[in-house]
């Protein structure tokens, strides 16, 4: 069988769901070749076993037999054996076919994800469940959001999602996977079969634990791993010691994860519920040229006025929608942040394509509609940028405008978001100082003033994407440079 999405080591699709069909395909590839290994193993097992229970009979049997019905014929069946069969067996030890077998296993290595994979996807969870105030202990056994599904973690899950806090310094949350990792079940009914053992983990939790000063229970952990391996001295010696400093307090490294600002935060659990005393209207555009507006008026939501931040209704359609991905798709790279924020770890995990007006044939037309909701000219430097993000995927809260230098010419005045999906769970958008959350749904924009009406740069549209949890999210932004606007803006007092 071979795997039909191919896949160099170096390339990923992070989180997308493109990469959780091919991780299908991929452990179903390999279980197949640690099936075949089981069945030669098998094959083996069943012919040693023969030949063993055979040995054992003609032993039993010459055993039995006195020593005067000796004849050289049984003296020569005994040499022969003893001197051609067990070289014999030591080959054929050394050429189990099993071997082969994993060498075809060791080839599919490259195709694995790697360890910056594995991190990414840690960052996510922890990002996710520190995002959406979920419990470790819930996201182990499936529960999110008061429902049960059947994603759990084993104990090896949990562990390693401990490694990766610690190694980031993350101690308390490090203490608490690790602890999961000592209480949940474990991944096969013979975890050391693969190295895991729980002794192991009541250890790292341990040490996690003296990290935050909690020396007590970092004691009794060791207790607990002491009783599973009595004979370990290095354990005995580190249970000892741990022991006399139980009340030693020490200068805490640990650092406290912390993806982003708490307003986001709350903003993206739907907490800060803004609700405006705006009203929905319909728009029929401001001159006659746009009078085929009176036919499809378009359906705005005001959120707020000052700065405007306003939701389009249904202004995007299926058949646009579908060739904007499809365009984009093939083209998608790391989003770069270009405006370094305080942020700590990957604030922006997503994937983005520019697309040229003239990229398809539905692109020129979605240039127009967005003059047509905005009454703002396309010109400028900032093509339609696609957006997808994956599992966890999320974009820190940020300004689209510029400081400084750049602040005057070009500048981003204000900022058109369709929304090309439904996204099942999480990736709402969120603005920090006006306390909105903004929830995706497929073919609306949300449309937005990045800066004031003397066209001063305005603090308050910082906004950002929240962790995506279930499924993914696809966005396509238009930032709406001023060149060319001073005429088209509203109301420059
Ligand atoms: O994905 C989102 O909700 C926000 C996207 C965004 O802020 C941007 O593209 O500038
Ligand atoms: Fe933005």
């Amino acid at each position: 069988q071979k795997l039909t999405s191919k896949r160099e080591p170096e390339q990923s699709h992070a989180g997308s769901i493109a990469e959780l069909v091919y991780m299908l395909k991929l452990k179903a590839l390999l279980l197949l070749f640690l099936q075949k290994y089981m069945w030669e193993l098998q094959n083996k097992l069943t012919m040693v076993y023969g030949a063993l229970e055979h040995m054992k009979a003609q032993l039993n049997m010459h055993e039995q037999n006195a020593i005067s019905e000796f004849s050289p014929f049984i003296r020569y069946a005994m040499l022969r054996h003893l001197t051609m069969d067990w070289p014999q067996w030591l080959t054929f030890m050394k050429n189990l076919e099993i071997e082969a077998i994993r060498e075809d296993l060791q080839h599919y290595r490259r195709y694995c994800p790697t360890k910056k994979d594995l991190a990414d996807g840690a960052e996510s969870i922890l990002r996710i469940v520190d995002t959406y105030k979920l419990r470790p202990q819930d996201v182990a056994n499936g529960l999110l959001f008061g429902k049960q599904y059947d994603a759990t973690f084993t104990a090896v899950d949990c562990y390693a999602l401990g490694q990766y806090a610690n190694s980031n310094e993350y101690y308390e949350i490090a203490s608490q996977w690790f602890r999961l990792g000592t209480v949940t079940s474990p991944y096969t009914p013979w975890p050391e079969l693969l190295g895991f053992g729980r002794t192991r983990c009541w250890q790292a939790y341990a040490a996690s634990l003296l990290q935050i000063n909690r020396n007590a229970d970092a004691w009794s952990a060791l207790g607990k791993a002491l009783s599973m391996a009595p004979h370990d001295i290095g354990l005995y010696r580190q249970w000892q010691h741990v022991k006399s400093q139980i009340f030693v307090r020490k200068n805490s490294t640990a650092k406290k994860y912390d993806f982003n600002f708490e307003t986001f935060r709350s903003l993206c659990r739907g907490e800060l519920v803004h609700v405006p005393e705006l009203h929905c209207h319909y728009y029929y555009g401001t001159s006659i040229e746009e009078s085929f507006l009176w036919l499809a008026p378009f359906k705005v939501e005001p959120l707020y006025l000052d700065p405007y931040v306003a939701v389009y209704h249904d202004v995007i359609y299926e058949s646009e929608i579908e060739e904007i991905k499809e365009l984009s798709m093939p083209n998608l790279e790391a989003s770069e942040t270009i405006v370094t924020s305080k942020a700590p770890l990957s604030d922006r995990v997503s994937k983005g394509a520019f697309l040229t007006h003239d990229a398809g044939i539905y692109t020129a037309r979605i240039m127009q509609r967005i003059t047509d909701m905005t009454g703002l000219s396309m010109k400028g430097r900032d093509l339609l940028y696609v957006l997808n993000y994956g599992l966890g995927g999320c974009y820190g809260p940020h300004k689209d405008y510029f400081d400084g230098e750049d602040a005057f010419n070009n500048n981003r005045i204000a900022t058109v978001l369709f929304y090309l999906n439904n996204v099942p769970r999480g990736g709402s958008t969120v603005f920090t100082y006006l306390n909105l959350t903004v929830v995706p749904k497929k073919g609306s924009a949300i449309y937005w003033h990045n800066m004031d009406k003397k066209l001063n740069v305005d603090p308050r549209a910082e906004h950002g994407g929240c962790p995506v949890i279930f499924g993914s999210k696809w966005v396509a932004t238009k930032w709406v440079n001023n060149i060319e606007q001073p005429f088209r803006w509203p109301c420059m007092a």
